[in-house]
């Protein structure tokens, strides 16, 4: 018999056009996201259409992919709508597209109830990281988000899943 899996799917595939997300972006990374409950993972190939120098992911898309991941690490671990506040990104090794990666992000620390430090890591099929980042996020209730029209009544509905998993 086969042994349950030690992670879950996120039902993050909301109808939405979001670059890193979205389903419904035929230009965008499509990450879908897993957890282990410590952390919130996403296994990615990144196309050809996003190279910067020789056959090297541009470095741009690598933010991209280490923000999204601390981002949606951030709203499922401590179950808030989040906006990213700032992000520093090391690159570590260049990241050739066409390969298959491994996107990492976990809590660094929860400064306040509006406030969470995260870290992310981009890894190869050995473990090896090739690029790592440090985001901070603001983190909303969602009577907040609305406020702040972070998200409409549907956005939130459909978010609601991911927070009562
Ligand atoms: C939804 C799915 C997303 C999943 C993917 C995630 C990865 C991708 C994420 C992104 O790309 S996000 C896009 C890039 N980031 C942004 O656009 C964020 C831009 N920055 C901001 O909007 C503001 O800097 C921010 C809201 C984070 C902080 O605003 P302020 O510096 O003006 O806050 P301030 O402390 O001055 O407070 C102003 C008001 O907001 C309120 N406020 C601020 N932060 C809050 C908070 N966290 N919760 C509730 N209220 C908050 C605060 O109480 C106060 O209310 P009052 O005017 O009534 O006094």
């Amino acid at each position: 018999m086969d042994q349950p899996k030690p992670y879950r799917e996120l039902p993050t595939r909301l109808s939405h056009g979001c670059f890193g997300c979205g389903s419904e972006n035929p230009h965008g990374l499509r990450m879908i996201f897993h957890t282990d409950e410590k952390s919130v993972f996403s296994e990615i190939v990144i196309p050809d259409h996003m190279v910067g120098w020789k056959n090297f992911a541009h470095g741009g898309i690598l933010s991209t992919i280490l923000d999204e991941i601390m981002g949606w690490s951030a709203i499922y671990l401590t179950k808030n709508l989040v906006l990213t506040k700032s992000i520093a990104v090391d690159f570590l090794r260049p990241v050739p597209v066409g390969t298959t990666l491994r996107a990492e992000g976990r809590i660094s620390k929860v400064r306040s109830d509006r406030e969470v430090a995260m870290e992310g890591f981009l890894l190869n099929s050995n473990g090896i990281v090739h690029a790592r980042g440090k985001g901070v996020f603001a983190l909303f209730k969602i009577d907040a988000a609305m406020k702040f029209g972070i998200a409409d009544e549907k956005e939130l509905r459909e978010l609601e899943r991911v927070f009562n998993l």
